[in-house]
C-alpha cells in the first residue's frame, strides 16, 4: 500500500483576513469533485499548477472530519497488529500542531486525542467481544527531536542529558534507547500525561508563528492485546513535524536560526529520501538525520498517512509549492502492510491459530528483502521516477487518470495547446519526459533488480557447485585457497555480528546500572530485561532481575500499605533520563568514578563470578554454535568493557552478576594470548605516552569527524557513526576522549579486530 497523502488548507487567521489567497483546495473542478490543490505558477500567474492527493480538505474542514476520514478507518488494522503512522508535514505556521494536537475545546481536539479516544473505545470492544479473554492495555512514549537530538518529553528538560537519547536498529525498527514508556489506563490519564509532556516540548515564537514548534514531536501509542496465547503489540505513531522556515522571512535570532537550520536540514533529508525512493535508488539517505531514521518512510511496515498542511496565503507561495511538490511525490512510496507478531507466553499449540479470532486472517510475514526498493512493487512498467519538480499541463484531451486519488501532480496550462497528458496515465509520455525505447528497457531494470538477479545467479551457481562437488574436483590449490578465504570471511562476519549483539546487550546493562545507581529501580529493571535476549541463559542476570522485581514489589507493597489505592493506577515503566554513559575505561583521567563507586571498586571481596566465569559461560554458549576460536577473541576484547563498565555494579543482589572481571588478570591474559603488535603498543600506551601512530589513530577517533574516522582501515560508515555517537554521549565530560587503544577496543561495537585493522592501516600508510 502506498503512503496515503492528504492535503489540508488552513483558514485565514484574524490578522490575515485582508491577505491574498492563492491556494485553491475546493475539491471541485468544473462542477466535478477532484482531489486537487491548485496554485498559480509564481513566474506566470496565467498558469496554474495542480497537485493531486488522496484527499483534500479545504479551509472550513472541522477537526472531526479529518479524523473520521483519515484516521478512524485504520483503528481496526491497528488492532489487527499493523502499525499506523500519521504525520503532519508543512511549512511553519500552516496548522500541523493544530491538526495533530488541536485546541482544548471538544470540537477543536486534533488527531491525537481523538486517536486515543478511538483506541480506548475499540480496546473495550475487543475485550468485550472476547468475553474477557483478551485484555487490552495502552502505553505511551513521547519524545522530540530537537537540533537532531532525541529527548524524552515525559522528562523535565532539566533532567535531560545534553547528548540526548541514542537510536538503535532492532528487528528492522529504529528504537530510542532509554525512552520511558508509561502505562495509560484511560483518556483522563492520557490528557494529564500529554498536557504535561507538551509543556516540555521546545516551542518558541517566531515571526511566522506565535507558538512555533522547534522540534519534531513523536507520540507512540502502543496497544498490547493479551490473551492466553500471548501478547500482540502494535503501535500508532502520531508525528508533528517542525515546519520548514524561510529564514529571510523569519528574522530569527541566533538561537532560532540554529534550530531552524536543524529543522530545515532534516526536512531536506526527508525530501531527499522521498526523491531517492522515487528514483528507485539503492541507497536512501535515512541515516542523515534522526527524524528520517525514525520515520523510515518506505521502510516501516503498516499504514502511513501524511497530512500536508498548507496556508492559503501568497506570502507562502514558494514554500507551499515546495511542500506540495515533496508530498505529492511521497504518494508513490510503497509501505508494506505487515502485521506485528504475537509474542507467545507459551509455545503455540501445533496447528493452533495465531492469537484470537481477529488474528486468524493475518497474512504470513514476508521477508524484508531489499527493503529499500519495496516501493518499486507498485510501479508500473511505464512509470518513471518523478522529476524533482513535476510540472505537467492539464489538458482537455487528457486521458482518464489512473485513479483520481493517486494521480500525480499536474500543471494546468490553460492557454496552451501543446498539452501533455498527466503522468497519472499509463499512456506513453510526452516528448520532453519520454525516453527512447532503447534506453527505456534497461531503465526498467532497476539497480535493485539487477542486484537481485546477480545474487540469484550467484546462489544458483554456488548451489550447483555444491551439488556437483563429488563429480567435479577443482584443482586442489585453488579449492584450499578459496576455502581458507571463505572460512576467514565467515569468521569475520560471525565475529562482527556477535560483537555487535554483545555490545548492544552491554549497553543495556550499563544503562541499567546507571539507572539503578540513581535509585530508579523500575527503569533499571526494564534495562536488565532488555539485556536478557543478548545473554540467554545468564543465571546471574536472571537473578538480578528477580531480585529487582522483588525489591520493587516490596516497595510498592509498603507504599500501598500507607496510601489508600487510587481508582486507577498509572505505572511508570521507565521514567529516568538516559544517563550519560561513562566510557567503560579504568583510566582515571578518563572516567572519574564517583566516591561511592571508588570505594566499592576497592572492595576486597572478589566478585562471585569473574570475567573468566563469564567468558566461560559465553564460550559454552558459542561453542554450541561451533565457534570456539572466535569466542576467545570476543571474550578477550570485551572483558575490559565488562569489567570496568560494571565493576561497580550493584550492591546487594547485584554483586553476583557476571560482568566482574579482575582487570589485572584480564590484561595479562590479553597480553599473553595476543601476539598482535597492536596489543603491545596498547599496553605501552597504558603506562607510557602513546606512540606517534597510536596518537594519530586516537586523534582521528577523538576528532568525532565521521568522514575522518571512516578513512580508517576497516571502519565503515555505521561503525564511525556509532563511535561518534558514543563519544558524544561523553561530551558532557570535558576531555571525554579516548586515550589508549585499550579504551578504544572497549568501546561497544569496536573490539580487537577493528583497532588492529585501523592501526595497521595507519602503519601501512606511514610505510608507503
Ligand atoms: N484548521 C485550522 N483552523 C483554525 N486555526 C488554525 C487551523 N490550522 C492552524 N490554525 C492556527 O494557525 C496557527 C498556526 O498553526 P500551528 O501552530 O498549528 O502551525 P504549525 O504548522 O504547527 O507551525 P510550526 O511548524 O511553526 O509549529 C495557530 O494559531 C493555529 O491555531
Amino acid at each position: 500500500m502506498s503512503v496515503r497523502v492528504v492535503a489540508r488548507l488552513r483558514p485565514l487567521l484574524d490578522k490575515e483576513l485582508d491577505k491574498d489567497i492563492i491556494v485553491d483546495a475546493t475539491g471541485e473542478k468544473d462542477g466535478k469533485p477532484s482531489s486537487m490543490v491548485r496554485i498559480p505558477n509564481p513566474k506566470n500567474e496565467a498558469e496554474e499548477f495542480s497537485f493531486a492527493f488522496n484527499g483534500v480538505y479545504d479551509m472550513p474542514t472541522p477537526q472531526e472530519e479529518i479524523f473520521t476520514n483519515e484516521v478512524a478507518p485504520h483503528l481496526k488494522s491497528l488492532f489487527q497488529g499493523l502499525d499506523v503512522t500519521i504525520f503532519a508535514y508543512g511549512v511553519t505556521g500552516t496548522g500541523k500542531t493544530h491538526t495533530m494536537r488541536g485546541g482544548m475545546k471538544l470540537s477543536e481536539r486534533g488527531v491525537i486525542p481523538r486517536l486515543l479516544s478511538g483506541i480506548y473505545r475499540r480496546g473495550r470492544k475487543v475485550a468485550k467481544d472476547s468475553g474477557g479473554e483478551t485484555s487490552v492495555s495502552i502505553t505511551l512514549s513521547y519524545y522530540e527531536i530537537y537540533n537532531d537530538k532525541v529527548y524524552d518529553l515525559f522528562e523535565a528538560p532539566e533532567k535531560r542529558s545534553l547528548a540526548g537519547l541514542p537510536l538503535r536498529e532492532k528487528d528492522g525498527k529504529t528504537i530510542v534507547v532509554g525512552l520511558s514508556e508509561h502505562a495509560c489506563d484511560d483518556l483522563k490519564d492520557f490528557e494529564k500525561l500529554y498536557i504535561e509532556a507538551n509543556n516540555n516540548r521546545s516551542t518558541a515564537g517566531t515571526k511566522l508563528n506565535a507558538q512555533s514548534s522547534r522540534s519534531h514531536a513523536i507520540l507512540m501509542v502502543k496497544v498490547h492485546q493479551t490473551d492466553s496465547e500471548g501478547t500482540l503489540t502494535s503501535t500508532a505513531s502520531a508525528i508533528d513535524l517542525a515546519g520548514s522556515e524561510d529564514n529571510r522571512r523569519t528574522e530569527n535570532g541566533k538561537e532560532r536560526m540554529v534550530e531552524s537550520a536543524s529543522i530545515n536540514k532534516s526536512l531536506f533529508v526527508l525530501s531527499q529520501c522521498i526523491d531517492a525512493i522515487g528514483r528507485g535508488d539503492k541507497r536512501i539517505p535515512y541515516r542523515e538525520s534522526k527524524m528520517t531514521r525514525i520515520l523510515s518512510l518506505g521502510q516501516n511496515n503498516g499504514i502511513t498517512i501524511m497530512i500536508l498542511n498548507l496556508a492559503p496565503l501568497r506570502s507562502y507561495h514558494l514554500d507551499t509549492l515546495s511542500s506540495l511538490n515533496v508530498s505529492s511525490r511521497a504518494k508513490r512510496i510503497e509501505v508494506r502492510e505487515i502485521e506485528n507478531e504475537v509474542v507467545f507466553t507459551q509455545p503455540p499449540r501445533k496447528g493452533a491459530p495465531v492469537g484470537g479470532a481477529t488474528l486468524q486472517q493475518r497474512q504470513p510475514l514476508r521477508p524484508l528483502a531489499n527493503a529499500h526498493n519495496t516501493h518499486a512493487v507498485g510501479q508500473k512498467s511505464g512509470d518513471k521516477p518523478a522529476k524533482a519538480f513535476s510540472v505537467y499541463t492539464d489538458s482537455k484531451a487528457r486521458p482518464a487518470p489512473r485513479s483520481s486519488s493517486t494521480a500525480t501532480s499536474t500543471l494546468r496550462r490553460t492557454n496552451s495547446t501543446n498539452k501533455r497528458p498527466s503522468d497519472s496515465t499509463n499512456s506513453s509520455r510526452p516528448t520532453k519526459l519520454a525516453k527512447p525505447t532503447v534506453a527505456r528497457t534497461p531503465a526498467e531494470l532497476t539497480a535493485a533488480k539487477i542486484e537481485e538477479l546477480i545474487e540469484r545467479k550467484v546462489s544458483e551457481a554456488l548451489a550447483n557447485r555444491v551439488l556437483d562437488q563429488p563429480s567435479v574436483k577443482p584443482p586442489i590449490e585453488i579449492s584450499e585457497t578459496v576455502q581458507k578465504r571463505l572460512e576467514a570471511l565467515e569468521r569475520k562476519i560471525e565475529n562482527g555480528e556477535a560483537e555487535e549483539a554483545r555490545a548492544e546487550g552491554l549497553r543495556f546493562l550499563l544503562m541499567a546500572k546507571q539507572h539503578k545507581e540513581r535509585g530508579e529501580d523500575t527503569s533499571a529493571l526494564k534495562m536488565y530485561e532488555m539485556a536478557v535476549p543478548y545473554f540467554p541463559g545468564q543465571e546471574k542476570l536472571g537473578k538480578k532481575i528477580s531480585n529487582l522485581r522483588a525489591k520493587i514489589q516490596a516497595k510498592k507493597d509498603t507504599e500501598s500499605a500507607m496510601i489508600p489505592p487510587p481508582s486507577f493506577q498509572r505505572t511508570t515503566i521507565v521514567t529516568a533520563p538516559i544517563p550519560k554513559i561513562q566510557l567503560p575505561m579504568s583510566a582515571a583521567s578518563f572516567d572519574e568514578a564517583p566516591p561511592k563507586e571508588k570505594s566499592q571498586s576497592h572492595k576486597p571481596k572478589p566478585m562471585p563470578i569473574d570475567s573468566h566465569d563469564e567468558t566461560d559461560e559465553l564460550a559454552i554458549q558459542h561453542e554450541e554454535n561451533h565457534k570456539p576460536r572466535k569466542i576467545k577473541a570476543d571474550a578477550e576484547s570485551d572483558d575490559e568493557f565488562n569489567g570496568s563498565a560494571l565493576e561497580h555494579e550493584g550492591d546487594e543482589d547485584d554483586d553476583s552478576f557476571a560482568y566482574k572481571p579482575k582487570p589485572k588478570k584480564t590484561k595479562s591474559k590479553a597480553v599473553a594470548k595476543s601476539s598482535l603488535r597492536v596489543f603491545s603498543d596498547q599496553y605501552d600506551a597504558e603506562h607510557e605516552p602513546p606512540t606517534p601512530r597510536t596518537k594519530q589513530l586516537l586523534d582521528i577517533v577523538n576528532s568525532r569527524d565521521v568522514a575522518l574516522i571512516m578513512g580508517l582501515s576497516g571502519v565503515g560508515a555505521k561503525k564511525a557513526r556509532d563511535l561518534v555517537e558514543f563519544l558524544e554521549l561523553q561530551s558532557e565530560d570535558d576531555g571525554g576522549n579516548i586515550q589508549t587503544l585499550q579504551q578504544l577496543r572497549a568501546v561497544p561495537g569496536v573490539g580487537n579486530r577493528t583497532v588492529e585493522r585501523a592501526y595497521e592501516g595507519i602503519v601501512n600508510a606511514c610505510l608507503v
